[in-house]
């Protein structure tokens, strides 16, 4: 069967063609958004009810209200029966993660002298619970649970909450119990998708609300989460996996298009992009993509056919800067520069969720185990938001002490401001400080 693969002239392309492959799969997010407002509302009014029967309908598994939370035993067996190597795997994973993480956490408290006798600050304290979603449709992610728990646990979470679709049998995949374990989660509850992330903000009879819900997901979960940003901070806009390729004339076609290959294995939603200004790095890219695709095993190999007959493909610019401003515009979840000087090009780069430089850093070290993290802004939102990171868990308040001296040098000022915003009591606040039992205006 032959591999279509998009190929196209950025010059020659029109409005509506640019729009569509800047835009990718946010069209089916807002579309999920009607299809998921009914699960939603049903677990706001049922709970439990609602989430047993939506993870029948579409986890087919068969839960009652009480194992809905995985329990000791379950963690015990998934432990016993992980491979040795997978487990070491995962905690030198996670060391990386942690260690790259450790240097987010922020002081305590840091102050300022704004002027003399006038200090300011602000403390850092942690949000008190998060929940994590770890997707299970088109893979397992125990990637995703360490990505998320490390910074939750170094933050200071007290209640980290983690959701996971079951697995048929009504299980939870051993790595995913094993990754969770090793990063101090407090409850891990078996369900997925929508009716997940309306339990996580509404509570049910199993589980608790948290304060904020995080991690990737599906269109189902990104709408799911846009509907109930209302009442819990839902972090940054994590949907289908993407990645776009900025490559020269001196980049390694074989290597450009291996690596092409590993974010649009994630579904037909993914995106995957060359974007180049050399016309035979892009035709050696897209024979040797015909001929490694055809080996992919299903349904990887589905995926990255539709990829890159959908949403993905092969940009030829007029040159490198017109070549990163279609890049820029674009905001690629993860962005891998294969130049001569990838550090020269980094300087081109405004939005971008991560940047690998140069031929050794292929996305997937940076999925699993280089120590930042995974969970990258999708569908353009790199222009807006940041990785997860520690700093995600953390909220600030501003802490002030002014002297007597100080408060003395800085009243005039604030009185005036007060009397022309028309805030009378603001004022006589200041005024009448030292005139205990006469309040004039
Ligand atoms: N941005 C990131 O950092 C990042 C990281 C990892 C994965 N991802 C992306 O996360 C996504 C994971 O998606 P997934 O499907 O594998 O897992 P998922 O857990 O997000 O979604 C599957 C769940 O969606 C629900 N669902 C399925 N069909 C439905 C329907 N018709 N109506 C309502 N709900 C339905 C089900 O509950 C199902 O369990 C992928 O797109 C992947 O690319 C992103
Ligand atoms: N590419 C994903 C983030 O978009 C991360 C991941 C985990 N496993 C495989 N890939
Ligand atoms: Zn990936």
């Amino acid at each position: 069967m032959d591999v279509n693969i998009n190929f196209w002239k950025w010059s020659e392309l029109d409005a509506e063609r640019r729009r569509r492959i800047l835009r990718r799969s946010e069209e089916d997010i807002s579309s999920a958004i009607e299809a998921v407002r009914p699960i939603v509302e049903a677990v706001r009014l049922e709970g439990d009810a609602a989430v047993l029967r939506y993870t029948r309908e579409f986890e087919g598994a068969e839960l009652e209200p009480d194992g809905l939370r995985v329990s000791e035993e379950e963690f015990s067996r998934a432990e016993a029966e992980l491979d040795k190597s997978l487990k070491r795997a995962i905690e030198n994973a996670v060391e990386n993660v942690r260690i790259f993480h450790a240097a987010q956490v922020p002081s305590a408290m840091e102050m300022i002298e704004v002027r003399p006798g006038l200090v300011a600050g602000e403390r850092a304290m942690p949000i008190d619970s998060c929940g994590l979603y770890v997707p299970r449709g088109r893979g397992s992610f125990p990637s995703m649970v360490y990505m998320l728990a490390v910074p939750a646990k170094l933050a200071g979470v007290k209640r980290i909450v983690m959701v996971s679709p079951p697995e048929s049998d009504g299980s939870i995949n051993p790595a995913c119990l094993y990754a969770a374990h090793l990063c101090g989660v407090d409850e891990v509850y078996k369900m997925g998708g929508s009716q997940a992330i309306a339990a996580l903000a509404y509570g049910t009879e199993s589980i608790r609300p948290v304060s904020m819900i995080t991690g990737p997901g599906s269109a189902y979960v990104a709408a799911a989460k846009h509907l109930v940003s209302h009442i819990v901070n839902t972090g940054l806009p994590a949907g289908p996996s993407e990645s776009v390729i900025l490559a020269d004339s001196s980049a390694d076609a074989w290597k450009v298009a291996i690596d092409l290959l590993i974010e649009a294995e994630h579904g037909a939603d993914s995106s995957a992009l060359l974007v180049t200004d050399s016309v035979s790095l892009a035709e050696s890219v897209r024979s040797y993509l015909e001929d490694c695709i055809i080996r992919l095993p299903e349904p990887r190999q589905g995926f990255v056919r539709s990829v890159m007959a959908g949403y993905g493909g092969i940009i030829v610019a007029d040159s490198m800067e017109e070549a990163a401003a279609i890049v820029n515009d674009f905001a690629p979840e993860h962005l891998m520069l294969h130049t001569r000087e990838p550090f020269f090009t980094l300087s081109m780069i405004e939005n971008a969720g991560e940047i690998l430089l140069g031929e050794n850093t292929p996305f997937s070290i940076a999925n699993y185990a280089t120590g930042p993290n995974a969970v990258l802004p999708t569908g353009g939102k790199a222009k807006l938001y940041s990785p997860v990171s520690v700093r995600d868990f953390i909220k600030y308040s501003s802490v002030v002490y002014a002297s007597k001296e100080a408060f003395e040098n800085i009243r005039d000022d604030v009185i005036r401001l007060a009397e022309f915003e028309n805030f009378p009591a603001h004022a006589a606040a200041l005024k009448n400080r030292d005139k205990t039992g006469k309040y004039e205006l």
